[in-house]
């Protein structure tokens, strides 16, 4: 140190933007006592140990906050001369300008402590250097420039000016804090520089206080700038200019105003004195502490001024002043306190070069050719890697539009094979129902079909034929109950219209239909227990003395019972004409066929045939449709499970497999006997039918030898079809369904249904869940009883061949669901002109939940009550939990919720899963049946 040589200065260039953290060179130095400090005895308290400590000699008294002794960079005693602080204190930095960084060195103590004393010195020596320097760098071109301020009583003063008016501050977004119009002298030389200097202290305010009589009153700040260019360079465009200033700050006394006993004015002087220093101690210690948070450098002028050089881009250096006296050992304590705050700052010194305008656009092209490359290849790389990625989804969806062909191929043969097998399966049967009726019975059961024979279709798709251009739903009057009917698909409706012979289409109809369902199940086997099974029953009304002949099972058989005829008319004993007889023993040659779990159900010895005979004979006959095995379980086996639960009864799994698919009727007689038993209108037939509850053939004999004898003494001679009957008893359901667009819905049904949503197995789980999540909700929104929802979800889970129940259940909902949300406020109307609203279905679903809740006493432990109370968040101690309960489940619609309601139902009701059977029941279960008044049917009102 001590001199500055070429080397100690960065290369040109290559210090460029970077920036070097460092501290702020902190020294204290300690001045000699003074006269007045002499004269007064006061002693010297402090002395510097070192070169870098300096301690408090006297003893502190205990529990004293100070410390006794102070580290910094540098101490200098009484002794050490201001070449000597320079040197060690300020040189280093100072000269930090000549290498194009800025620096700035403060003088800061209390008035009289030597702050100007050895301000001026160190300016001066700088100045020396500084031109010593340019001296012996003759290839740089320099340029210092020079200017001066005061900030007296919290305004700026040019002290190069001999205008003594304030300046103002600006903010300049480059060089941050300018004083607007700040003289700034460019310097000749070195005598120059002198004079300027000379005539700023002359400037400076000045006035005597207690302790210094020629005290400088405001912080002063002279800067020195320089401008340095390799002359070798100068005028070409790779010039740089390196920039720099260095400051020279001579601040006011940091004394308390109360020190300073002087005249108003000291006073007034003192409280601006104070506002800056004390920001400056504030900006000083956050500074010391990081740069973290809110530094106030706006809150007084110097610390504006000075905010590029605390802290920033400067290199700085603070000589502390102090005087050893004991009298200033407060003020003294204070200086320390600040150097030691001001030790902890750090700055980020760098060398500013300045680049010249035509260097500055070299530079950018040279830059922008970089990046213009680099933006090149990142886009090519992009490229490279985008079209990759084409290729590769190119190639995905030609493979998949390839799978796409093939199964759209697939599907076209597999639709294809299927319409062949119903277009061969309808023909075979059409022409041997033909050869088989073709003797009398096909003209005499057109007349009678003309006469307005009545048709149950087998699937349970109730249809009337009396004109087959207009069939119609047969809807006996009593009935006050309903389910849902379907229509019969068109091709199968075609077929029956191309068919002169009415019950010979019904058969044909019947026997198609459960070909497709067949056709749409992968194992045809097992549709082979569908029975056909045709009885005849001959009955009487003696309101209407209708004669409806009933292809029907049980069920139907005994609801289409008039009240005469449970009353126990006799029934005819033989029946004379057989116009019938040869499709009827078709349809009982069929039923033999089934598997062994189905009772076969019309034995020689008492077939119904006879009193069908009987009852063709007479030419007043209601035929009523064959009615296979599946049409039956929906009226029956979950309609009788339901009112067994509701008696307190058990369903065993093996009385309701026995009832389900095989024993059609037998489960819906027994139903309807048991109903019966409850109905206000309950008959003696139905009386005589519950005194058996043993599934046996011979029941079904005994039934059908009562039904037969009823239906020979109803038998009385009405020719005529009651057109009561016709049109308004039996009011068109069909035309109510097509009305309400059902007919749209429903007719496709069949064949499409299966195939289009399940037609890709890759599909079908998705499906599946889609369309389950449908009818949960569908379910929710048109308020369906609770134990039709358990058993269909319970029954129905994804099996591919369950795609027509789930697709029949979904449509028909939709369309219950537009015909309530549609003008329907008041509901639909049934066609026995019964009302069928959301409000009735409501209070159907209420009345079911309290079903449920006695069935929870009944079924459930106290445990197991208490668990599922909690699992379903009904509070202990609250009333009515059961019903609490009830009102919980099927609620919600999200799987999770369904899942556990049907759990908890189906225990409570004691479901147990049947299989095919119970899909059947559910699936094909589609006419607007009336069943009994306390049935569980979803529709009752
Ligand atoms: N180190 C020193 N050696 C000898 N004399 C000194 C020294 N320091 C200061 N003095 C003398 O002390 C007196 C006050 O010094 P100076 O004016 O520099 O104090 P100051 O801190 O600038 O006071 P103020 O804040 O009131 O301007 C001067 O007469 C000066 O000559």
């Amino acid at each position: 140190m001590g001199s500055i040589s070429g080397e100690e200065i960065a290369p040109w260039g290559k210090a460029e933007g970077v920036a070097k953290e460092e501290r702020i060179l902190v020294s204290v130095r300690v001045r000699p006592l003074n006269a007045k400090e002499i004269e007064k005895n006061d002693p010297s308290d402090w002395e510097c140990v070192n070169d870098t400590t300096i301690m408090f000699k006297n003893s502190l008294p205990e529990r004293s906050a100070f410390p006794t002794a102070y580290t910094f960079d540098k101490v200098f005693g009484h002794q050490s001369n201001t070449r000597h602080v320079y040197d060690e204190g300020a040189k280093e930095v100072a000269l930090s300008v000549v290498n194009g960084i800025n620096a700035s060195i403060f003088a800061y103590g209390q008035t009289s402590s030597g702050k100007t004393y050895t301000m001026t010195s160190i300016t001066e020596y700088t100045m020396e250097d500084i031109y010593d320097y340019i001296k012996r760098h003759e290839e740089r071109e320099f340029v210092l420039k020079f200017s001066a301020m005061e900030i007296y009583n919290e305004a700026v003063r040019d002290l190069l000016s001999t205008d003594s008016s304030p300046l103002r501050l600006l903010d300049d977004p480059e060089r941050g804090t300018v004083v607007e119009k700040l003289t700034e002298e460019t310097l000749r030389d070195q005598r120059h520089l002198k004079e300027l200097v000379f005539t700023c202290a002359a400037q400076r305010q000045v006035g005597e206080t207690s302790l210094n009589e020629m005290s400088s009153r405001s912080h002063q700040i002279l800067r020195l700038t320089i401008e340095s260019s390799a002359r070798e360079f100068m005028g070409k465009d790779s010039s740089t200019t390196l920039l720099a200033a260095v400051n020279f700050i001579d601040l006011a006394g940091s004394e308390r105003a109360s020190q300073v006993s002087s005249a108003s004015n000291r006073l007034k002087e003192g409280c601006h004195i104070n506002r800056s220093l004390l920001t400056l101690g504030t900006v000083i210690r956050k500074l010391s502490k990081g740069r973290t948070g809110h530094i106030p450098y706006r809150d007084s002028k110097l610390t504006r001024i000075l905010q590029p050089f605390l802290g920033g881009n400067a290199r700085t250096a603070i000589i502390c002043t102090m005087s050893p006296a004991r009298s200033h050992i407060e003020q003294s304590r204070n200086t320390l306190s600040f150097a030691s705050c001001a030790k902890q700052v750090a700055t980020n010194a760098q060398v500013n070069v300045v680049v010249s305008d035509k260097a500055l656009v070299k530079h950018l092209q040279r830059e922008l050719a970089r990046l213009e490359n680099e933006l090149r290849y990142t886009e090519s790389a992009t490229c490279t890697h985008h079209s990759d990625a084409l290729r590769d989804k190119d190639a995905k969806i030609k493979k998949m539009e390839r799978e796409i062909m093939d199964l759209m191929q697939q599907r076209d043969l597999a639709q294809s094979r299927l319409e062949d097998l119903l277009r061969a399966v309808v023909d075979e049967r059409a022409s041997r129902q033909w050869e088989e009726s073709s003797h009398s019975s096909v003209s005499h059961a057109r007349s009678e079909c003309e006469d307005g024979v009545s048709i149950y279709d087998t699937s349970n798709i109730a249809y009337q034929i009396a004109d087959l251009d207009s069939s119609r739903f047969d809807m006996p009057e009593e009935r006050n109950n309903y389910e849902y009917n379907i229509e019969i698909p068109s091709k199968m409706k075609s077929h029956l219209r191309s068919i002169s012979s009415p019950t010979l289409s019904e058969q044909i109809l019947q026997q198609g239909w459960e070909e497709i369902v067949e056709a749409t199940h992968e194992d045809s086997e097992d549709h082979c227990k569908e029975v056909q099974c045709i009885e005849i029953h001959a009955i009487s009304t003696s309101r209407s003395d209708e004669f409806n002949l009933l292809i029907s099972d049980g069920s139907d058989s005994l609801l289409a019972l008039t009240d005469e005829d449970r009353l126990g008319d006799p029934a005819p004993q033989s029946l004379g004409d057989t116009h019938l007889k040869p499709a009827m023993e078709q349809s009982i040659d069929i039923a033999t066929r089934t598997t062994d779990n189905i009772v076969k159900p019309c034995p020689d010895s008492s077939s119904p045939l006879p009193s069908v005979s009987k009852v063709m004979n007479s030419g007043e006959l209601v035929l009523a449709r064959s009615r296979s095995c599946k049409a039956s379980l929906m009226n029956t086996s979950i309609l009788s499970l339901l009112e067994n639960v509701e008696q307190g009864k058990e369903t065993p799994q093996e009385t309701f497999l026995k009832e389900s698919p095989g024993r059609p009727r037998l489960s819906a007689l027994r139903y309807d006997v048991e109903n019966e038993k409850h109905s206000v209108e309950g008959s003696q037939a139905s009386e005589k039918l519950t005194s058996n509850d043993t599934i046996q053939t011979e029941d079904i004999k005994t039934v059908h030898g009562e039904a037969d004898a009823n239906l020979s003494t109803s038998f009385s001679g009405t020719n005529e079809m009651d057109e009561c009957h016709c049109h308004k008893q039996l009011p068109s359901y069909q035309t109510w369904w097509e009305a309400h667009g059902a007919e749209k819905n429903v007719k496709d049904v069949g064949v499409e249904a299966v195939l289009s949503p399940y037609e890709s197995p890759s599909r079908r789980p998705l499906e599946f869940e889609r369309k389950r999540q449908e009818i949960i909700e569908l379910w929710h929104a048109c308020n369906v009883p609770l134990v039709h929802r358990t058993c269909f979800f319970l029954v129905f889970k994804g099996d591919p061949a369950d795609s027509i129940y789930m697709e029949v259940e979904c449509r028909r909902l939709s369309f219950l669901r537009n015909a309530f949300s549609h003008g329907k406020a008041g509901g639909v109307v049934a066609e026995d002109g019964h009302r069928v609203s959301l409000a009735s279905s409501s209070r159907y679903l209420r009345r079911e939940r309290e079903m449920l809740c006695r069935q929870m006493q009944k079924k459930l432990s106290p445990d197991d009550r208490v668990r599922l109370y909690a699992k379903w968040g009904v509070a202990l101690n609250s009333k009515q939990r059961k019903l609490q309960l009830g009102q919980r489940l099927w609620t919600k619609t999200d799987l999770e919720h369904v899942k556990e309601s049907a759990s908890l139902v189906a225990k409570l009701i004691g479901f147990v899963e049947q299989g095919r059977a119970m899909k059947e029941m559910f699936g094909l279960s589609f006419t607007p049946q009336q069943t009994h008044k306390r049935s569980f049917s979803w529709m009752q009102g």
